[in-house]
């Protein structure tokens, strides 16, 4: 293979957007053309491939990577990225062309949904760092997994589980998962320890967010930064179903710190015991990556975006 820094290296996952960049990659790979980018592209053949993609193409010099999809295809091509060891993580850029259901963290940088403005946005090659969570398993020989947008344990990640099968309806899918989600969750016992503090008690979920949006448009945490060095953490207590369809939306309009059942902290790191039997699954970037006890902690502007 020619190895070229100065050529781009595409990934389009065909499923994201429920099929659509699969349609639209022949009107993607024209208008890049048009605009003067010289690359190389592979399509994601089954879940977990664009992180392998990242891994080898690096080790072939490629350091300006392109995501054609969602929140998913960008969360392998990090996880990519921060697996490798060949190059300084530094030295790797990604640009995003969103063409996925949700396109959540396209939201807090305001990267234009338009594909041409999209790409034209790329080709200025104007980059910002932005922070990355790691996750460990404590209790599971699972590797680490990183995230650029929100992770959490409990009902979100739940609603993940079950989205899929809702996509075709578009960003509504994540609302639709939570609200029948709702009758078949059981809040369940957490100790987090964060700031030297111990945080214990029934709980909903406990998110850990670097971005602002989520689940198709839902604000979980408050005034989350991806620059600020800090986890934006929400841990959400004891909600009962009636409490959690009363306050709905403000989990759209950012007002979820009004809740207050609702705890908000800002951390570098922290830990999550839950219940061993429970089996809680845990969600990063809308992908489900393990279950159980986690460690997070935050690498402070370790990659950057085209944004
Ligand atoms: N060829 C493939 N077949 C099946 N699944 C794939 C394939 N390639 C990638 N995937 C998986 O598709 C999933 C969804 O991708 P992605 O998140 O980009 O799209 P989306 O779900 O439509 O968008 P969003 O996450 O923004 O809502 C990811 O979990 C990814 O690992």
């Amino acid at each position: 293979m020619s190895a070229s820094a100065d050529v781009w290296f595409v990934i389009i996952n065909p499923t994201s957007g429920n099929g659509r960049a699969k349609k639209k990659w022949p009107t993607i790979k024209r208008l890049l053309v048009q605009h003067g980018f010289h690359f190389k592209y592979a399509f994601t053949e089954y879940p977990g491939h664009a992180q392998l993609l990242v891994n080898q193409y690096i080790k072939h010099n490629f350091s300006r990577f392109i995501s054609v999809g969602g929140d998913g295809t960008l969360h392998g091509i990090v996880n990519g990225i921060m697996t490798q060891t060949d190059v300084p993580f530094a030295n790797i850029k990604v640009g995003v062309i969103p063409i996925g259901t949700g396109n959540d963290w396209v939201k807090t940088h305001q990267i234009p949904r338009d594909i041409e403005r999209a790409i034209q946005l790329i080709k200025k090659e104007q980059c910002s760092q932005q922070d990355i969570g790691k996750i460990e398993f404590l209790n599971s020989e699972l590797p680490p997994v990183y995230f650029n947008n929100l992770a959490g344990i409990g009902f979100d990640a739940y609603v993940v589980s079950k989205v899929s099968k809702h996509k075709n309806l578009g960003a509504i899918a994540y609302l639709l998962a939570a609200v029948i989600g709702l009758f078949s969750f059981k809040n369940f016992n957490s100790k987090v320890i964060i700031n030297s503090e111990e945080i214990s008690g029934k709980t909903l979920m406990i998110l850990i967010g670097l971005c602002k949006y989520s689940g198709g448009g839902m604000q979980l945490t408050h005034h989350p930064n991806p620059v600020d060095g800090l986890f934006d953490v929400s841990i959400v207590e004891n909600l009962s179903k009636f409490e959690i369809l009363k306050h709905l939306p403000k989990l759209f309009n950012g007002k979820i710190y009004t809740v207050k059942q609702v705890q908000h902290l800002k951390t570098t790191s922290l830990k999550i015991y839950v219940e061993p039997d429970a089996c809680l699954l845990v969600e990063a970037d809308g992908e489900l990556v393990g279950a159980g006890a986690i460690e997070l902690s935050l690498i402070p502007k370790a990659l950057s975006f085209y944004c």
